[in-house]
């Protein structure tokens, strides 16, 4: 096989094949922690992965088991955790609403700054607003408007948000993409204008360079993947996720949830929490999603059993979402994380409260390479479970983003 030509994948190709490297990544600066209904948050435990392959993999392959999601942890002494650390409050709060002092020329930034702009100048980059994705009910691997209930209301979930990426300067020629795919997956971001937002210095190098600290998290992810699926007979390559993720789709998402007036009618309030209206439930479309949230909570994972979880912020923590085609690939062995966010409350129905909260949460959504082909891994040897026909990677994300963005 030859080596990947990208010097991130290369470092890991070179590092395979023998028992010191899974240890090596799997490092115990990883900490895996379960998600247990609500009424059992208390006595949830955290366990410690030992320094050893095997149990490393174990514990990877108890988390798919329950289906549910996993949460991944770093010490204080990890360097990505030091990394990441000065960033965590990093949100659209810094990005906007400090930036300028007018609710005038902060709509001007945002317009600027518009995602899909109908010119075709922008692709899946830059600012949108309130209701203009509408995530509810909509996935790759199941029928949630069957198992849900209900069709979407149309208001489009209750939150905004920045996505950026990251830029392939090489052109779409080399990559064999047409110029559309290309500006929209690969193309310029949207950065605001440092120099006349002085409240945003900085901004962009530290959106470029948290992207970067993620990706090498996913490296270690994609191997722990890989590795974690070759027991009972089955072997698959560890490099298998890495080889096809060498310039990978991926999106940093900023997003902003402001809270909803709370209803004292129990049936309108019942409804509300029927309906989630920060995110409506959706499963992710690519890999995984290295998720930062912040303290305010919301997030909700649906369990086997259909129930909603509160995925309670763990400080210092991520959560990692299971996506669609990591579902396709491993024929549901990992299946995709069904969640959804519950908007925060606004306090006394005030919204100039200074306690009613707004949510602020960075998802950072890991897609392979445009040409990648999900079809389930062949090592796996099973026939039974999903499908998708071996599409490409970025056929499956333009057909999502089709059918969530307005
Ligand atoms: O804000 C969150 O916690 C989740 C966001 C999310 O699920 C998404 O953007 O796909
Ligand atoms: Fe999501």
């Amino acid at each position: 096989m030859e080596a990947p030509s990208s010097p991130r994948s290369a470092a890991l190709y070179y590092w395979g094949g023998n028992t010191e490297t899974f240890n090596g990544i799997m490092d115990d600066h990883f900490l895996w922690e379960d998600v247990q209904p609500a009424d059992d948050l208390q006595k949830k435990t955290a366990v410690k992965s030992s320094n050893t392959n095997t149990t490393a993999q174990l514990q990877m392959r108890d988390y798919k088991r329950r289906q549910l999601k996993f949460t991944l942890s770093m010490e204080d002494d990890d360097s990505h955790w030091m990394f990441l650390k000065p960033h965590s409050a990093l949100s659209l709060r810094d990005c906007f609403v400090e930036a300028d002092a007018t609710t005038h020329e902060e709509e001007k930034l945002k317009d600027k700054l518009a995602i899909g702009k109908k010119d075709g100048s922008s692709g899946y980059r830059g600012y949108f607003g309130i209701g203009m994705e509408d995530l509810k009910n909509k996935d790759g691997t199941r029928d949630l408007v069957a198992e849900e209930g209900g069709d979407n209301t149309g208001k489009g979930d209750q939150k905004e948000g920045f996505d950026c990426g990251l830029e392939n300067v090489s052109g779409y020629h080399e990559n064999g993409l047409s110029r559309k795919a290309y500006i929209d997956f690969f193309g310029a971001d949207s950065w605001p204008d440092e120099c006349k937002h002085a409240s945003v210095a900085g901004f962009r190098r530290t959106m470029v360079e948290y992207q970067q600290a993620l990706l090498g998290l996913s490296d270690k992810l994609m191997i722990a993947l890989a590795v974690s699926l070759s027991s009972g007979g089955a072997s698959v390559p560890m490099d298998y996720f890495i080889a096809q993720s060498r310039n990978p789709m991926c999106t940093l998402r900023l997003l902003h949830y402001p809270p909803m007036p709370k209803s004292n009618n129990v049936h309108q309030r019942s409804e509300l929490i029927n309906s989630p209206n920060g995110c409506g439930a959706h499963t992710d479309y690519g890999l995984f999603t290295i998720l930062q949230q912040d303290e305010i909570g919301g997030l909700q994972i649906r369990n086997k059993s259909m129930q909603w979880i509160d995925a309670r912020p763990v400080p210092g923590s991520f959560v990692i979402n299971v996506g669609d085609m990591l579902s396709w690939w491993t024929e549901g062995e990992f299946a995709s994380t069904v969640h959804r966010v519950i908007s925060p409350a606004l306090r006394n129905g005030n919204e100039d409260d200074n306690e009613s909260k707004h949510r602020y949460s960075i998802p950072f959504f890991f897609n392979p390479d445009h040409d990648a082909v999900v079809k389930p891994i062949q090592y796996i040897g099973s026939e039974s479970g999903q499908s998708c026909q071996g599409k490409n990677a970025i056929e499956i994300l333009k057909e999502r983003y089709a059918g969530t963005f307005k």
